[in-house]
């Protein structure tokens, strides 16, 4: 494979790798995508989003690769990225792009935000995929019963949200690697511990399944959103506080959650043949 092309960019620091495999081939081994992840030996990121031809009618396909090598079926942040360079090429303001997870609906909220629907979160435990049917709103997660019962969402890709008293004090590399690999969770998990603030306001911190912490996680703040009003402890409107900043948070009465917040360009490049070569 020869250079590629890429666009570094972020949305509350959690950062992403975009290239356009529209009109040369992008597609790479999960050697290349950890190669290109190593933030001293590659370029770093929190996950590689390749745009590709649409398949159902959307402005465009959007693939998501973690820096493990894994594929995800969501990106919130990555989602307002790739949505915002979209509506700068097509001279819109709302587009549909296509994810393993669905058609997203992304609007342009003004102010270098972008709003996306990020579509139902799905609740049972079998969408979740948990491994056992147990009630998602309310489960314990062996080895964790320190943090206290975990609720689970499905925003694409799966989730699990503890509510602690202080988030900043759980050692999120301590206790993340083990929790996102638990046999409970056979696709492992997103995990998120949030502490409420007021009925419209959350503060959490993420540990991400095949990228470990991040500055902000876009499906996070929606699952944790959509986790901290079933259980009654917020209204089903609110900010969510994350170490990059706040995203705002809606989980509609039709079950879809909508997400808005900022998008940035940090630089672009390009990926060095040697790089690729391994
Ligand atoms: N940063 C993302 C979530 C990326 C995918 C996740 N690590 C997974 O494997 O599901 C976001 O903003 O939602």
């Amino acid at each position: 494979m020869s250079g590629l092309p890429f666009t570094k960019m972020h949305g509350l620091g959690n950062d992403f790798v975009v290239v356009d495999g529209r009109t040369r081939p992008a597609a790479l081994t999960p050697a290349q995508y950890r190669a290109v992840g190593d933030r001293r030996r590659g370029v770093g990121y929190d996950q590689f989003l390749t745009i590709l031809p649409p398949r159902n009618g959307g402005v465009a396909y959007m693939a998501i690769h973690n820096p493990d090598g894994s594929e995800a079926q969501a990106c919130g942040n990555g989602t307002r990225c790739v949505a915002s360079l979209l509506m700068r090429e097509t001279g819109r303001r709302e587009i549909a792009l296509e994810t393993v997870a669905g058609r997203l609906i992304c609007t342009d909220a003004g102010d270098g935000r972008v709003t996306v629907d990020m579509g139902p979160a799905r609740l049972n435990w079998d969408e979740i995929p948990l491994a056992a049917a147990v009630d998602t709103l309310s489960f314990t997660v062996p080895g964790a019963e320190a943090f206290g019962p975990a609720t689970s969402v499905n925003m694409g890709n799966p989730h699990a949200v503890f509510f602690v008293p202080d988030a900043e004090a759980v050692d999120l590399t301590g206790v993340g690697p083990g929790i996102e690999h638990n046999p409970l969770f056979p696709e492992r998990a997103n995990i998120e511990f949030a502490t409420v603030l007021a009925p419209d306001r959350l503060r959490m911190r993420v540990w991400e399944r095949g990228a470990g912490i991040t500055q902000a996680c876009g499906s996070g703040a929606c699952a944790t959103l959509v986790a901290a009003a079933r259980r009654g402890l917020t209204e089903r409107r609110a900010t969510v506080v994350l170490d990059g900043g706040a995203l705002e948070i809606f989980w509609r009465e039709d079950g879809h959650v909508e997400m808005t917040g900022p998008v940035a360009t940090s630089f672009a490049g390009t990926l060095d043949p040697d790089l690729l070569a391994g």
